[in-house]
């Protein structure tokens, strides 16, 4: 039977200019309280299999930092340049996110640290956590940290803590450690996360999920204790979900894109729309120009509109929701 779906179509907004932007590969994107686009990109460095040695040690330290502005806020109608920053800070950018005052939350892979800057970032860090070049697993440590997430109400902070730890860890503001969960131990009892890449918060029901990347997979947990909630998990997320972003238009959605299939799965790379209570997919979506290769970031502003950012295809997209009858043979 044929169902009408009024679905939540999101399309690319095929005038937008920003998909030109002279961008390396996009890591991480987050909208400011302003509504501005900010993009976190690595200029000339690129994550190759070459990057690390197998104790995840950045080999390129010498080349130095990025000299190019990692950190670009872009206007999100005419994405006009309004402000680039970010110079000689970071040798592998990877995760961004804004709090609700506007202050940047960023981790770099290749430094195994995390960085809070000031809305202006002019000065210097407001925090630093992680020790330079130093990967670890104790508490002053983190192993390739992927993504921040903050808290709006009480201001603590989680670490999606990384590609070689899979946990999660819960700070005070202030960057005090409180809690972890996830990290496999080493008595190789098997690891919860495999690669926690993405992390968003869904206040409304004081969750926090993360985007476990290659068990394409999200899960959700209490952001206040850390116990498992739930889990969302399609056959079309294929191989791998790199990244995740809760927004609370239409009751409660879900944003989503998954990664290209390795295990020759023809599962296509596209962005998801989930309901974030039941985790049923709304609709998917793909660029017009240009196509996804690594979209490695997803953020989503109050009105819906959805920008993607590609760390392979080095381009951000955005799209705009069409309010669109879908049917679905169901
Ligand atoms: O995952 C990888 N990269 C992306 O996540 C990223 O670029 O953040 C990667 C893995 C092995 C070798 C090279 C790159």
């Amino acid at each position: 039977e044929v169902v009408f779906k009024q679905g939540f179509h999101l399309e690319e907004d095929v005038d937008w200019q920003g998909v030109k932007l002279n961008l390396g590969q996009v890591s991480g994107l987050a909208l400011d309280p302003n509504n501005n686009l900010v993009i976190f990109h690595r200029g000339d460095h690129i994550w190759d299999q070459n990057s690390f040695d197998r104790n995840f040690v950045y080999q390129q330290r010498g080349i130095g930092p990025i000299e190019q502005s990692t950190i670009l806020v872009v206007d999100p109608s005419s994405s006009t340049i309004l402000k680039s920053t970010g110079r000689d800070l970071f040798h592998m950018p990877h995760g961004l996110s804004i709090d609700k005052d506007g202050s940047y939350w960023l981790t770099d892979v290749a430094l195994h640290q995390v960085f809070k800057l000031s809305a202006d970032n002019g000065k210097s860090p407001l925090l630093i956590l992680g020790k330079p070049f130093q990967p670890g697993s104790d508490r002053n440590h983190f192993c390739q940290p992927t993504d921040v997430a903050v808290d709006p109400i009480t201001g603590n902070f989680y670490v999606a803590d990384g590609y070689c730890n899979s946990r999660i860890i819960q700070f005070s503001p202030n960057g005090m450690f409180i809690m972890q969960w996830g990290a496999g131990s080493s008595s190789g009892v098997a690891k919860q996360f495999d690669i926690p890449h993405s992390l968003t918060l869904v206040p409304e029901l004081a969750q926090l999920c993360v985007a476990d990347r290659e068990n394409a997979r999200i899960q959700c947990f209490s952001s206040e204790t850390g116990m498992f909630m739930k889990e969302i998990k399609h056959k079309s997320f294929g191989d791998e979900i790199f990244a995740i972003s809760y927004s609370p238009v239409a009751g409660g959605v879900l944003y989503a894109v998954n990664g290209m299939m390795y295990h020759g799965v023809s599962t296509p790379v596209q962005g998801f729309v989930m309901n974030s209570s039941s985790g049923e997919i709304i609709s998917t979506f793909v660029p017009v120009r240009k196509s996804f290769a690594m979209p490695h970031d997803i953020d989503a502003s109050e009105d819906g509109v959805v920008y993607v950012g590609d760390a392979n295809a080095t381009t951000v997209w955005k799209f705009t929701p069409t309010e669109k009858a879908e049917h679905r043979s169901v």
